[in-house]
């Protein structure tokens, strides 16, 4: 079994939001590591990365990965995800959707909120340096990109259902 698409991106692009959409549109499950890795820690995000370090939190999104690349829903990752080289190659076999987003977008989705600890302090700088860091490494498992800024989450799912055939 193999997902039947995979979203990666920076944090704010909406993977989680249009995973869900395109699940329902699917009619298939939708699947994100960053609620498997909260569910199985019994404990949010923000609270694994005071608590236990980022490096732990890194530990516990690989083995998520690994698990949900077997299984068969929309699956949305978080936006470090592809950091590790190994789940780079893993992507390789799957149907990957990359959702392009400005720096300018993507911080104003985000919000000031602790849901995201990497981007406490100064938002924008902090989002900048990571986008232009993992530009290019969400470009190499990419099968195709979507520009989501200035489209509605229900565009941009149409678009990538038209994509899938
Ligand atoms: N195309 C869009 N236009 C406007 N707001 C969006 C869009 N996609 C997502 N959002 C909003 O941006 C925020 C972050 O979305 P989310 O799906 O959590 O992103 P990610 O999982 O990539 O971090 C949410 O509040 C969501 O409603
Ligand atoms: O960019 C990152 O390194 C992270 C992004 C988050 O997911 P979203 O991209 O869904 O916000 C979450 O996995 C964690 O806070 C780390
Ligand atoms: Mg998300």
């Amino acid at each position: 079994m193999s997902p039947v698409v995979v979203l990666v991106a920076p944090p704010g692009s909406g993977k989680s939001t249009i995973a869900a959409l395109l699940a329902e549109r699917l009619g298939v499950p939708h699947r994100d590591t960053d609620t498997d890795i909260e569910a199985g820690a019994g404990k949010p995000i923000s609270d694994i990365f005071v608590d236990d370090g980022e490096p732990h939190f890194r530990a516990l999104e690989r083995a998520a990965i690994v698990a949900a690349l077997e299984g068969s829903e929309v699956l949305s990752l978080g936006g470090g995800a592809i950091l590790d080289p190994d789940t780079r190659a893993d992507l390789a076999g799957h149907n990957v959707v990359f959702l392009d987003v400005s720096l300018g977008e993507a911080a104003k989705r985000v919000g000031l909120g602790v849901a995201r600890p990497l981007l406490l302090g100064n938002v924008r700088t902090q989002l900048r340096n990571l986008m232009e860091a993992r530009r290019p490494l969400y470009a190499e498992v990419a099968k195709l990109t979507v520009q989501t800024d200035e489209r509605t989450p229900d565009e941009i799912a149409a678009e990538i259902v038209e994509h899938l055939g």
